[in-house]
């Protein structure tokens, strides 16, 4: 019974990062996924873009879809203004583990609530349990044949208000063909592509940043 490879990650955020440096926390887990193995964190090309979109847009209430090892819930989290929260949703178990305990060791569980579960059960339960209105930013890199369906979902939820910013990883590598006709072709959202490359490889990938506009074309949903 060897170790998984979100234990390998872990170990690694461990013995080459600082408690409470969210900084080398991330840098250590781009390390061990450059020169040991590949994992499916955003990275640090994508991670960049990541940074400048929060950067520029100081997200208040921020809803994050796949976990993974929560690389991208630290990078975001880092990055945001004090009374800010950041709620992650993952539905395995043990990465959810394992992503709780990186979350710990960078000093950021005040800002982020993990949720153990699926997107589509619990995006409607989100305003009732969590006294959430809106989410400024949703970043989404869970299932890529989820994109769409839970963006519907969202809409439907009342859960994003004109000028939520949805960020979208692999919209290339894997890819999500639904989502990006829904996103670049609804009078919902404006949409624009960020080109870049799939974490520590040279394959072409990017982000898809979509800017909600309002439900303006059908008012009662
Ligand atoms: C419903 N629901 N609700 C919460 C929730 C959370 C999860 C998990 O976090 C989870 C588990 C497995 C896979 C994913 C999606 N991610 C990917 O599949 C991916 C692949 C690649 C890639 C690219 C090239 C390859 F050759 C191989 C993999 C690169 C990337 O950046 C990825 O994000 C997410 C799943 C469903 C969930
Ligand atoms: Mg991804």
């Amino acid at each position: 019974t060897g170790s998984t490879r979100p234990q390998r990650i872990l170990r690694a955020v461990q013995k080459n990062s600082t408690r409470g440096s969210p900084c080398s926390v991330v840098n250590a887990i781009d390390d061990y996924c450059k020169h040991k193995e590949w994992a499916m964190n955003v990275g640090d090309e994508k991670g960049i873009i990541v940074d400048d979109v929060v950067l520029e847009l100081k997200p208040i209430t921020v809803l994050e879809l796949g976990t993974y090892c929560a690389y991208s819930t630290v990078r975001i989290a880092n990055l945001l203004p004090p009374e800010a929260k950041l709620i992650t949703l993952e539905f395995n178990a043990e990465s959810a583990a394992i992503a709780r305990e990186i979350i710990t060791w960078a000093g950021l569980e005040e800002k982020i609530q993990l949720i153990i579960g699926a997107s589509g059960d619990w995006i409607p339960r989100l305003k009732e349990e969590f006294g959430i209105e809106t989410f400024d930013l949703v970043f989404l890199d869970h299932w890529k044949d989820r994109y769409l369906p839970d963006t519907k979902l969202l809409e439907k939820c009342g859960l994003l208000k004109p000028g939520a910013v949805l960020l979208a990883d692999n919209v290339i590598c894997p890819g999500t063909p639904d989502y990006l006709d829904y996103v670049r072709n609804s009078p919902r959202y404006k949409s624009k592509f960020y080109r870049s490359h799939l974490e520590y490889t040279q394959e072409e990938d990017g982000l898809e940043h979509s800017v909600f506009l309002g439900l303006y074309d059908n008012p009662n949903l």
